[in-house]
This record gives structure tokens, sequence and C-alpha cells, in this order.
């Protein structure tokens, strides 16, 4: 892998409302390179929905996310990979057009389709209809995105749901390997990950409470 140059993604007095539900409010987080940033908390508590403020892929009630260092052009969403709950596998084509598709959308600067596969331990499945993969194959898909194109900025949710023992291991490697090599690392998770010596974002307590008017609001 490459060195990359983006020396940390920034929330700065995050608010976050899903809904008529204020979820956090004037939370600030860094994630550095190198060091990986896990988001924890209860079922509910607003991992998944912080991830996707980070991604830009929802808009916060308050505040704003910024990167520190690294190339001038391009926005956060060039920068970054996102992984959801959902796998974003397509059933109807083969696993290797899966991954070759990503891998056109994303860039292709990583790893070839074939030696990706091989390394998430799909070697020889890539002429299988998507749609007859097990759960934790199709994560295993997932994480192959990962590894065709390289970006700074892994955003990741729950990535290692589904996974057995050995692909998590092997998900805990990439994902050391991606820090080693500079890169930014946001997981939620509810297990732990074995990515190294890590910051830990716990959002339990910071729920803010439920008020009647909002609900009649
Ligand atoms: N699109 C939405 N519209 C309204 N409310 C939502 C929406 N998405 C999530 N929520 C609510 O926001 C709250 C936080 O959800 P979120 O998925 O961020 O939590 P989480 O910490 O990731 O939970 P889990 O550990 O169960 O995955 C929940 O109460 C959920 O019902």
């Amino acid at each position: 892998m490459t060195g990359f140059s983006i020396a940390a993604l920034t929330g700065d007095k995050l608010s976050c409302r899903r809904g008529f539900k204020p979820l956090f409010r004037d939370l600030d987080l860094t994630a550095r390179a190198g060091r990986a940033l896990v988001v924890t908390g209860p079922n509910g508590a607003g991992k998944s929905s912080l991830l996707r403020l980070l991604a830009g892929l929802l808009a916060p009630s308050a505040g704003n996310v910024r990167l520190s260092g690294g190339p001038e052009e391009g926005g956060l969403r060039e920068h970054l990979h996102y992984l959801g709950h959902d796998d974003a596998v397509k059933g109807a084509l083969t696993v290797a057009a899966n991954l070759d598709f990503w891998r056109q959308v994303l860039g292709p600067t990583g790893s070839d389709v074939e030696e990706a596969l091989d390394e998430v331990g799909l070697g020889g499945l890539g002429r299988l209809r998507a749609s007859v993969l097990s759960a934790g194959q199709k994560r295993r898909l997932a994480i192959a995105r990962l590894l065709v194109s390289q970006r700074p900025i892994w955003i990741l949710d729950e990535p290692t749901t589904a996974l057995d023992v050995k692909a998590q291991a092997q998900f805990a490697a990439f994902g050391r390997a991606h820090l080693a090599a500079g890169g930014i690392l946001v997981a939620a998770t509810h297990a732990p990950l074995d990515l190294g010596e890590a910051d830990e974002l716990n959002l339990s307590g910071r729920a803010i409470p439920l008020r009647t008017e909002e609900f009649d609001s």
C-alpha cells in the first residue's frame, strides 16, 4: 500500500437528528492517520448515524466535518470508503462483476479483482451469481471493495458482522495495514476489532432524552 497524506478527519460540534429524534449534540471528534477511532455504544445510541455524518451521507443539524492536510482537490467523498450495514451486493451479477463495478466507480488504484477475491477468501467464486453467497461471504465481498481502490479514509459500520473467526482476523490485518500506511479508519462496533492501539468514542450517555413536546412538533 502507498502512504496517504490526509492527517485527520475531524467533526466539530456535531449535532444530529433522525426524524423527530435528537440523537446527540455538540460532539467533537478527531480520527487521526495511523490510529483507529472506534465508535461504541448501545443499540440506538447513534453510531451508524454518526458514521453517515462523517461520510457525508447525512447532513448534521449543526457542526461540520473537515479534513486536515492532504490533497486540496476533491471533496471528502472522493477520499473515503464507506461500508454500511448493507453489503451493497447486486444479486443478479456475478461476484467478480460486483467487485469490478466498485473498482471502476471508486477508482482502480488497488488490487485487481481476482487478487482481492483471493485476499478475502473468495478465490474461485468470481463467476458465481452473488445472490447465492452466504451472509459472511457477502460481507467478505463488501470488504474486498476496500482492497480494489486505495482510499485514505475508511468508515466502517460493524465491519465484522457475519464474519467467521478467520475472516475477522483477516479484516483486522487489512485494517492494521491501512493504518500502517497512514490511513484513517473509523469503525462502529459491538465487538473488539483488533486494530492495535485505538481511540474510543463511546456514545452511551450522550443520548439526548426525548421530551413529549418533541412528539407533538
Ligand atoms: N431514517 C431514520 N429516521 C428516523 N429515525 C432514525 C432513522 N435512522 C435511524 N433512526 C433512529 O436513530 C437512532 C439511532 O440509530 P443508529 O442506527 O444511528 O444507532 P446505532 O447506535 O448504530 O444502533 P445499532 O447498534 O443498533 O446499530 C435510533 O433510535 C433509530 O431508530
